[in-house]
């Protein structure tokens, strides 16, 4: 039997950067992180005006790499700020991307990736999807409460990512992820980190809107009364105070850069207010692990490292001494985005699952 070879392109905006990657069912052939600095991304008020800006570098890399977009069998984007859902392949529709659009529950580029995706295949005659947006939900209702009973607690996170390790550290613990309890810290330009609990992410910090650590681009939990202080003071405009949490936060609020290898150049140089912000950024990382380490009773099979700062190496070192005590940490750095995008594409083009329609509500 011939097996049929689907080709997919898959994109995946993430704050700092767009990373795409071509693949013949889970073969890649091509893949690219193009990296944007802060200036690059300031310029543009709202997630959504990027749209022309990022369309733009993915064409012009695709034409550089000489890719022949009209082989492609089907686009896959990374999604979004929709309504909270299920895990799965979904069908881009013109209800997800009117919630993608108006960016339903926040804004944020991965809010980009179904869009971008539905414009690059509406243009090719192809489907678009997207898989495991950050929305997934699998909170415990105990998780739900924020202690505002009209501000519940969301599930925002990079569920894609988190998942695609949870899965290859059960490898590497020769044991079914299903049962085993792990606690997972993405840290790209937003840092989340998650309780696993036998395959269900059942609590994790909001990683968009000031919840757990700070970021390269984010601020993480703020004192909230300060935060209201300054809301109502009159001196800023809502955007502006938003801006402060999301964007202009964490390592930009502190040292104007989103880029953790400029901060540890800066330290090797002697720089001892970027080793402070450094070092606080980890040790916010640490605290937000440990409470993941009471959500799991204690008992934690393994902590997992993830996403870009985890591949620098006196970051992770200032993280693991801390917090080696709870369990073994291991350390996957950069992510498994793109193939996981691909691979969740690739099941549905195969025929081994049917996508998903939005909104399938939790
Ligand atoms: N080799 C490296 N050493 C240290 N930090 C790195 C390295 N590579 C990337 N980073 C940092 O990781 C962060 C971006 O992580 P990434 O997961 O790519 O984020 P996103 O997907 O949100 O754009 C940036 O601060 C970047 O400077
Ligand atoms: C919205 C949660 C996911 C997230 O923060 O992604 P980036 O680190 O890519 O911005």
């Amino acid at each position: 039997m011939v097996l049929q070879v689907h080709r997919v392109l898959v994109i995946n905006p993430g704050s700092t950067s767009t990373k795409i990657g071509v693949f013949d069912n889970d073969q890649c052939l091509f893949e690219k992180t193009i990296r944007h600095s802060a200036e690059e991304i300031g310029q543009f008020q709202r997630v959504i005006d990027q749209y022309a800006f990022r369309k733009a570098v993915i064409l012009e890399q695709l034409h550089q790499e000489g890719i022949n977009i009209s082989k492609l069998d089907a686009v896959c984007g990374r999604g979004g700020l929709l309504r909270p859902i299920e895990g799965g392949t979904y069908l881009v529709n013109e209800e997800m991307l009117q919630d993608l659009r108006m960016g339903y529950n926040g804004e944020h580029a991965s809010n980009l990736g179904g869009i971008l995706a539905y414009e690059i295949a509406s243009g090719l005659n192809i489907h678009a999807f997207i898989v495991d947006p950050v929305v997934v939900d699998e909170l415990a209702e105990i998780a739900r409460y924020s202690g505002v009973p009209d501000i519940p607690r969301k599930s925002i996170f990079h569920a894609l990512n988190q998942k695609a390790v949870a899965r290859r550290a059960a490898l590497e613990l020769n044991q079914p992820y299903r049962q085993l309890r792990l606690i997972v810290a993405h840290m790209g330009g937003g840092i989340t980190v998650g309780a696993h609990d036998c395959g269900r992410v059942v609590d994790v910090n909001n990683g968009l809107h000031g919840d757990g650590p700070f970021s390269p681009e984010r601020a993480g939990t703020v004192p909230a009364g300060d935060l209201i202080s300054m809301c109502f003071s009159g001196q800023f405009y809502r955007d502006e105070v938003m801006e402060k949490i999301v964007g202009k936060g964490g390592l930009v609020g502190y040292l104007q850069t989103n880029d953790a290898q400029e901060v540890e150049r800066r330290i090797e140089s002697g720089d001892e207010q970027a080793l402070a912000v450094y070092q606080a950024m980890a040790y916010q990382v640490t605290k937000e692990i440990g409470s993941m380490a009471v959500v799991l009773n204690g008992k934690v099979d393994g902590i997992v490292l993830t996403g870009g700062l985890a591949y620098g190496k006196t970051f992770v070192e200032m993280i693991a001494e801390r917090v080696n005590w709870i369990a073994d940490v291991l350390v996957y750095p950069g992510e498994n985005e793109l193939q996981a995008l691909a691979e969740g594409t690739i099941r549905v083009l195969a025929g081994e699952e049917e996508p998903k329609e939005y909104p399938n509500p939790v």
